[in-house]
């Protein structure tokens, strides 16, 4: 189980004030759910996610995986690929999981398996947005992670793209079951993938509703059963989605992979 219970973080302002980034939030998550965090921008997503991976330890409250704080086994996705220039995709995999010929093992497979065996010893630079991101996505999955923390990892690819990675996560993610904790402020890209959604309130941010979600999966953000479901939550809870898109996921056209 995983256990958030953050009273208060902050950071000081340009006058050295705290600035209250999150305050009094809860979350927990079962292991091997799959939670989607929504909120408008600024209300502390990407703190919370600091804050839960340990990047980010000056704060007013606990977090706790199975019973202690975690600190091995979390798998972290961002924005940006952030891979090594100067490292070929191999080397970037294996920068997370070590040497080890079952590191290697792990690290070849899943290359192969997400179509990246072909340019295993290419740099970066040769790749496509979205090839980049599928080798974030082998990066964060080669540790067996228990925990994966996911800020925003598919914004601004096209549509096709997108997708594409939507369902090569929930592919690995159903093999490996770790626990997700993925924050977007798209909610439907939120609903299409989660087990269950939270809502968090402008800032500071915190927990201001839980949905949990039965429908079947795959499930793709323009199903007709999350665009129903979306419109839905517009309807019952009008000022929480304030701030959140929910027309597109992203912009149309060609794959870019
Ligand atoms: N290093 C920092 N120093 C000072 N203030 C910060 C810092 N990081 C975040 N903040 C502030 O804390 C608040 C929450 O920021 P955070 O980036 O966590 O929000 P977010 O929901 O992820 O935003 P977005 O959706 O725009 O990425 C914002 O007011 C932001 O300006």
């Amino acid at each position: 189980m995983l256990e958030i219970a953050i009273r208060r973080k902050s950071y000081p302002d340009r006058g050295g004030q705290p600035h209250l980034a999150l305050s009094g939030l809860a979350l927990n998550a079962a292991p091997g759910e799959f939670v989607c965090v929504v909120g408008p921008s600024g209300c502390g997503k990407s703190t919370l996610l600091n804050v839960v991976g340990g990047l980010d330890r000056d704060v007013d409250g606990r977090v706790s995986l199975g019973g202690a704080a975690p600190e091995h086994g979390i798998g972290f996705m961002f924005q940006e690929p952030r891979l090594m220039p100067w490292l070929t995709v191999l080397d970037n995999v294996l920068l997370v999981a070590g040497q080890s010929d079952a590191a290697q093992r792990r690290a070849r497979d899943l290359l192969g398996a997400m179509g990246l065996g072909e340019v295993m010893d290419a740099f970066p630079g040769r790749l496509s947005g979205g090839m980049q991101r599928r080798v974030a996505l082998a990066r964060a999955f080669v540790i067996e992670p228990k925990l994966l923390l996911m800020d925003e990892p598919f914004v601004s690819l096209d549509v096709p793209t997108a997708n594409r990675l939507r369902a090569m996560l929930v592919e690995l993610w159903q093999r490996c079951r770790c626990t997700v904790l993925f924050v977007t402020h798209d909610l439907r890209e939120a609903l299409s993938l989660a087990d269950r959604v939270c809502f968090l309130s402008a800032a500071p941010g915190r927990v201001v509703l839980e949905y949990p979600l039965a429908l079947p999966r795959p499930r793709m953000p323009d199903d007709a059963t999350v665009q129903a479901l979306q419109a839905s939550l517009l309807a019952q809870h009008p000022e929480l989605l304030a701030g959140l898109a929910t027309a597109g996921t992203g912009s149309d056209g060609s794959a870019d992979d």
